[in-house]
């Protein structure tokens, strides 16, 4: 069902990389939703495929199974050749705002890129279309002729997010569009996004490490460790009543209140886990595990209203 309703919906992702002749999971048997005008955020620490789950919904990595919709459509199987229309309805921001621009570029160049590339608009409406959302993420019209070295990391983000919005885009990843920002400018940076969010109905899927920052910007909140979602729920229900004892140890750690001051204090702990190839991906670290968590993966139950949880805990 709510393939059909969704802005993006995908079913048992899975998507795997090749090192040195061996495999690594990075997103596995994932499934979820994300909602008309809906921010769900993706919380987990380094390395557990958030940003793999974001290029994926997008169809910029290959994926080994499952399915996408997209807006209803199954795009799984979609030729990059036929996903014109589509590429410009879902665009990404990425992690990095220096190293996803050409130096050699001038920022007007830079962010009428995706225009370029999908549609065929005369240059007049081309240059009134990035005038507009110069103005729209808040920096003055001087930037158009700059390059990318001139300008401030949080300018520089703030150009990133123009250049994913010029093509009037319906679903945005924002993969941790404020990490590499001083926690003032962070601020700043979320309000602009919730600001354009509102505006323009958008959907986000929006990668973080900290839990202040989804709990900030997010309607639901997605937890992945080790390339699972383990958790699912509403932003109130997972961090007002965790049920998997990773969530728990998350929220636990992290004081809830007051959090602008702190914004860059309290990301996802930082631990690589050994590949665990059966059981649960939790099972070496909890502390509740039981003998069933070392010999079977945990199927996610919905444990309440949408509030989903794999864990042997609750079946
Ligand atoms: N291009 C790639 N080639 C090989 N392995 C990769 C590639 N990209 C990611 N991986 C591996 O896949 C796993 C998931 O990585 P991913 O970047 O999706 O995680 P992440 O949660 O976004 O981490 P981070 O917060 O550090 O960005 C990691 O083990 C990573 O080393």
């Amino acid at each position: 069902m709510s393939h059909v309703t969704s802005m993006v919906n995908v079913q048992n992702l899975k998507v795997s990389y090749k090192i040195k002749g061996s495999i690594k999971v990075a997103v596995d048997n994932v499934s979820l939703n994300i909602d008309k005008g809906e921010t769900l955020s993706i919380i987990g620490e380094s390395g557990s495929g958030k940003t793999t789950l974001g290029m994926a919904l997008l169809k910029l990595v290959k994926i080994d199974s499952g399915k996408i919709y997209f807006k209803g459509k199954d795009i799984t199987l979609l030729k990059e050749k036929d996903m014109k229309d589509i590429r410009r309805l879902m665009q990404l921001v990425p992690q990095d705002p220096y190293s996803s621009m050409n130096p050699r570029l001038k920022i007007k160049d830079i962010i009428v890129e995706p225009l370029l590339a999908y549609t065929k608009s005369d240059t007049l409406e081309i240059k009134e279309k990035m005038e507009r959302v110069i103005e729209q993420v808040g920096l003055d019209s001087s930037v158009a002729e700059r390059y990318p070295h001139e300008l401030s990391g949080g300018q520089r983000q703030r150009v990133l997010i123009a250049r994913a919005l010029i093509g009037d885009p319906e679903f945005i990843v924002l993969d941790e569009p404020t990490s590499n920002l001083d926690v003032s400018i962070q601020a700043q940076i979320l309000n602009l996004l919730l600001d354009l969010q509102e505006k323009r109905n958008l959907s986000y899927l929006f990668i973080t490490h900290n839990i202040l920052v989804a709990k900030y910007m997010a309607d639901r909140i997605g937890v992945m460790y080790n390339g699972k979602l383990i958790e699912l729920g509403t932003t109130k229900n997972i961090i007002n009543n965790p049920l998997h004892p990773y969530t728990k140890e998350l929220i636990e750690s992290v004081p809830l209140a007051g959090f602008k001051s702190r914004l860059k204090a309290y990301n996802v702990l930082d631990v690589q886990e050994p590949i665990v190839l059966k059981g649960c991906v939790y099972a070496n670290r909890c502390k509740l595990a039981k003998e069933i968590c070392k010999i079977k993966q945990p199927d996610m139950i919905n444990y309440n209203n949408g509030h989903k949880v794999a864990c042997h805990l609750y079946t």
